[in-house]
Formats: structure tokens, C-alpha cells, sequence
């Protein structure tokens, strides 16, 4: 079986407290990216086996497909040996959900090859024991989450839109970027508040940490704000990828062409079209 395993953003990001168990309860409404994914071929195989084109990736059982594997067996107490290979096009550290998305669609599809055993509900939970943006990727294209991002509620509609996402060549660590939460400053200068969207507000409160840590992110934002193609700009997740919504998808060239030449000659660039209502 041959898995699309998708991309998200995250539209909007609220950090609401620090928890107890080292979490913190989140408000997001995260969209697919329907044409940004990685690839997973899973067959039942006589011993298994698991391969990752991506360097950097870990190919051990500290990859949440492996993992995903593991908690299925454990589940199920199924036997049955599998080959994976994954071939990665969702860059990684990068606040894309590539590693939870990988780990969703993994146990979604050794479920379905293995005759549906779990029920969804369950699989909601084992999903979330791998990840807390892992169960987002079982649910629908749009969805509001909470908790540590676990919970999945129905959103209103969000229309698609054309975005272009610009990522450096470094990765964000997203525990580095929750923890330095609370304590952060903001950069005078910097635009961190809400971009009004005629379906709602486009925040992420993870930006001032990561701000303060990288600031070419910063700078990298207002320079796409600046751009009269841009409707919005704003980073996703814990980053490093920002995003910028476009006025048409016929100004993404433009976009990332200035891009390339004025911020960062090495910018790692896609363009295309979130999930929802077109
Ligand atoms: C920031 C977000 C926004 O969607 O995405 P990414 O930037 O990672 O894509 C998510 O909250 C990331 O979710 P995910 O990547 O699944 O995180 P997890 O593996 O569950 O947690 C990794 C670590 O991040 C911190 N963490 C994560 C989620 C959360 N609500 N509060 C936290 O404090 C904790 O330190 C945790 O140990
Ligand atoms: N299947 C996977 N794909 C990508 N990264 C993975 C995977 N499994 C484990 N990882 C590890 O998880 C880290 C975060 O990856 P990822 O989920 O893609 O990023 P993000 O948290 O920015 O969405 C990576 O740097 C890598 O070390």
C-alpha cells in the first residue's frame, strides 16, 4: 500500500498555560497542505524492515513511524512483520507535523491492511500517546484543536488559500520553543499581533521565543509583509517555516524569487494551496 502522508499549518497557534506534566493547552486551527507530503510504502513482508531517504532523519526506533509500528503491535498483539519505506519531501524541525503525520497515516494504514482491528476512537488515542499533533492527522482537513493539541473539534469553514512557505536551512526544536514560552520578550519592531482574515485571525504566540533565538525569522516576516503580494505572513508551529498568504497563486514566483535574492540565497521554498473550502 502507497500512503500520502500530508503537511500541516497552523493557522492560528494560542499558548494558553504551562501544565503540570510539562505540557501546555494550545488553541490552534490547523489545515492540511493537500500537495506537500511525504510517501510511505507499507507491505507485509517475512521480517521486517524500515528505510528513510531523509538525512538528518533517524531511521531507528526513535522514528515515529517505527514507533507508530510498535504501539500498533502492542495494541493489537499482531505478529505480523512489515516493510516501510518512507521517502521524505516534508522537511523536518520544520513546524510542518511531517514526523506526525508519518506516524498517523502509519497506523492508519497497518489498520486498515491488518482488517481494521482498532476502532477510531482508540486509534485517536494511540495516536495522541505518539504525538499531540499526531491525532489531528486522522481527522479532517480543517480542524480546531485543543488540550496539548490532541483534541479535535469541528471549525468553522476556512477557505483555501494560495501560501508560499520559505524555511532556512535550520530546524526548530519544538520543546525549546514551548519552553522558552513563558519567559520571552518580544523584539521592538516586530509585528506579533493578529492578522484579521475574513475567517478569522492569523497569531502564533510560539514566534516571540523563537524570534528572540533566531532573528532572521523576524526579519524574514516583516520582509514578506512588506511585499504588496502578501495578504498575511506568519510563522507555522514551533517553525522555522514561515508562510505567507498571497493575494493569487500567480504572485508565488515573485514571492519566492525576491525571496531567494533579498533574504536567504539557500531558502527551501514551496507553493500550492492549504485545505478548505475553495
Ligand atoms: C508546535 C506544534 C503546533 O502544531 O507543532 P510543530 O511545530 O511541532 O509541528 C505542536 O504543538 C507540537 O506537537 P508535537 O510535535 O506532536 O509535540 P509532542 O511530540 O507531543 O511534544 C514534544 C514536546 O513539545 C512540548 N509541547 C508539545 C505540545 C504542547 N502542547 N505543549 C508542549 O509543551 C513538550 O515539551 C513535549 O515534550
Ligand atoms: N518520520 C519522521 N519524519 C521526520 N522527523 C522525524 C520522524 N521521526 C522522528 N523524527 C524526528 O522528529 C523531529 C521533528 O520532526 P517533524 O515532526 O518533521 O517536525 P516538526 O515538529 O517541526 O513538525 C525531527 O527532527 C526528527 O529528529
Amino acid at each position: 500500500m502507497i500512503v500520502e502522508a500530508p503537511a500541516k499549518l497552523n493557522l492560528s497557534l494560542r499558548v494558553l498555560r504551562r501544565r503540570g506534566d510539562g505540557f501546555h493547552d494550545i488553541e490552534s486551527i490547523m489545515v492540511r497542505l493537500p500537495g506537500l507530503h511525504d510517501e510511505l510504502e507499507i507491505q507485509a513482508a517475512e521480517n521486517d524492515g524500515f528505510s528513510c531517504d531523509a538525512p538528518g532523519v533517524p531511521t531507528d526506533g526513535s522514528n515515529l513511524v517505527v514507533k507508530a509500528l510498535n504501539l500498533f503491535r502492542r495494541e493489537t498483539g499482531s505478529t505480523d512483520s512489515w516493510n516501510i519505506r518512507l521517502t521524505k519531501r516534508v522537511p523536518h524541525g520544520a513546524g510542518l507535523g511531517g514526523g506526525s503525520s508519518d506516524a498517523a497515516f502509519t497506523l492508519q494504514a497497518l489498520n486498515e491492511l491488518s482488517g481494521n482491528p482498532v476502532e477510531n476512537e482508540r486509534l485517536l488515542e494511540i495516536a495522541g500517546a505518539l504525538g499531540s499533533d499526531v491525532p489531528f492527522f486522522l481527522g479532517e482537513e480543517v480542524a480546531k484543536v485543543s488540550g496539548r493539541g490532541e483534541k479535535l473539534a469541528v471549525c468553522e469553514p476556512v477557505p483555501a488559500m494560495p501560501v508560499v512557505l520559505l524555511k532556512p536551512s535550520f530546524g526548530v526544536s519544538t520543546p525549546g520553543a514551548y519552553k522558552a514560552w513563558k519567559d520571552s520578550t518580544e523584539i521592538p519592531g516586530i509585528a506579533y499581533g493578529s492578522q484579521a482574515m475574513p475567517w478569522g485571525d492569523l497569531v502564533n504566540d510560539l514566534e516571540r521565543p523563537v524570534f528572540a533565538k533566531h532573528r532572521m525569522l523576524a526579519e524574514m516576516k516583516m520582509w514578506l509583509l512588506e511585499r504588496p503580494e502578501v495578504n498575511a505572513a506568519i510563522m507555522s508551529g514551533s517553525g522555522s517555516t514561515m508562510f505567507a498568504v498571497l493575494e493569487s497563486p500567480d504572485d508565488a514566483s515573485t514571492v519566492v524569487g525576491g525571496a531567494l535574492r533579498e533574504v536567504d540565497p539557500t531558502l527551501w521554498s514551496w507553493s500550492g494551496w492549504t485545505a478548505g473550502v475553495r
